[in-house]
């Protein structure tokens, strides 16, 4: 007779559990990347601090292996990247650096490449825990580096864990969608799947004049077979989370009615949130929570990756308060005593102020992109497969 403690236990379906990547040495790996220091740290102790880690199933990530780095990347950029990472920092100059956009943006710091290796073992940890039926929700926070590119690293992002872990999900799930929420558009991941029909990318993010990566206009929509399988959302600054909400929700129902998709990876990156340096959009941490909850209620295999997010206490705030959701827990705005709690000043509160930016995004100028995309969406039609999922 099992104790109503071990029934309750085993009423923890695969459908309820939520999956997190995370060990010691791979979240102090993630915190030496130079542009987020200690990023991946005070994510973590947030979510630990409002004790969420015993509801979720922790799985620990090894590093990827060259041959899945391969999945995506040329091997010569990774030979390249590996040796610049091993060098120390004089000798790093190596004309092979440039063409590989190992400068700049994307110095090949010395550990680069186990810290870019490990995050995409993360990834491949979250996808496989999900095409083998463990759990429906994934989450690696130190995911998310969509601009990587097969030979080329560009804007922070060196090796593609979101291309990579698509191409996993896709040895099980015959469509797959991807969703970008970071400010920037999603070009890597764009690139690399813009002439299938079996990955619909769909970014929204902002678009100026000189902002980078440039790319993610509403006319680009897709290449040969996969036209129309490319969805961009060009946004402009001062976004709220009521408009992005209403554009967000509308472009995603059409998509889900057309594209029917059978598992879903979604980009978080947090540098949209009013805080963050970018100083673009006014959203909080509610546009971030509601997407997603949106996206759950789909219910099918759902993988959550971090990304960008400069302004580090928000971006915590953010991704612990979708954490919190994810588990159906109210999360106590008193951000509670913690590591990194001094960072948490002046308010120490859970939740992020909206900005108050004047509102770019006209009534008009959003009904002109609603109405573009629902008539591209009109083209898609997918046969519905007889596989089962
Ligand atoms: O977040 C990104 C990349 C950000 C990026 C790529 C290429 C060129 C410039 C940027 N952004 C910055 O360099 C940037 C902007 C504001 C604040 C900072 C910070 F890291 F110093 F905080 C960095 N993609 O999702
Ligand atoms: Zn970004």
């Amino acid at each position: 007779m099992s104790s109503d403690k071990d029934s309750c236990e085993s009423n923890v379906t695969s459908s309820t559990r939520v999956a997190y990547v995370y060990n010691e040495q791979y979240t102090k790996l993630c915190d030496q990347m130079p542009k987020i220091p200690l990023r991946a740290s005070m994510t973590h102790s947030l979510i630990a601090a409002y004790g969420l880690l015993p509801h979720l199933q922790v799985i620990s990530p090894e590093a990827a292996s060259k041959e899945d780095l391969k999945l995506f990347h040329s091997e010569d950029f990774i030979d390249c990247l590996r040796r610049l990472s091993d060098l120390d920092d004089e000798e790093k100059y190596d004309d092979d650096a440039e063409s590989y956009g190992l400068m700049y943006d994307c110095p090949a710091y010395p550990g680069v490449y186990d810290y870019a290796s490990a995050v995409v073992g993360g990834s491949i940890a979250a996808a496989i825990h999900l095409t083998e039926g463990h759990s429906q929700v994934a989450v690696n926070w130190a995911g998310g580096w969509h601009h990587a590119k097969r030979s080329e690293a560009s804007g922070f992002c060196y090796f593609n864990d979101i291309v990579i872990a698509i191409l996993i999900l896709r040895q099980k799930f015959d469509r797959v969608l991807y969703v970008d929420l970071d400010l920037h558009h999603g070009d890597g991941v764009e690139d690399a799947f813009c002439s299938t029909q079996k990955v619909m990318t769909v970014s929204f993010h902002k678009v100026a004049s000189g902002f980078f990566p440039g790319t993610g206009l509403i006319e680009d929509i897709g290449i040969g077979r996969g036209r129309n399988y490319t969805v961009n959302v060009p946004l402009k600054d001062g976004l709220t989370d009521e408009v992005f909400l209403d554009i967000f929700s509308s472009v995603i129902n059409r998509v889900h009615g057309a594209f029917k998709p059978q598992a879903v990876v979604c980009q978080c990156g947090a540098d949209a949130l009013h805080g963050d340096p970018h100083a673009a959009f006014n959203l909080t941490e509610k546009a971030f929570v509601r997407s997603v909850e949106y996206l759950r209620e789909w219910d099918f295999p759902l993988l959550l990756l971090g990304g960008g997010g400069y302004n580090f206490a928000n971006t915590a705030r953010c991704w612990a308060s979708i954490t919190g959701s994810l588990l159906h827990k109210e999360l106590p705005t008193d951000i509670p005593e913690h590591r990194f709690f001094s960072d948490f000043g002046p308010g120490y509160e859970l939740t992020i102020e909206p900005g108050n930016q004047r509102d770019l995004n006209s009534e008009k100028y959003i009904e002109e992109i609603r109405e573009r995309i629902f008539g591209d969406l009109e083209n898609v039609e997918v046969e519905e497969d007889g596989n089962p999922r």
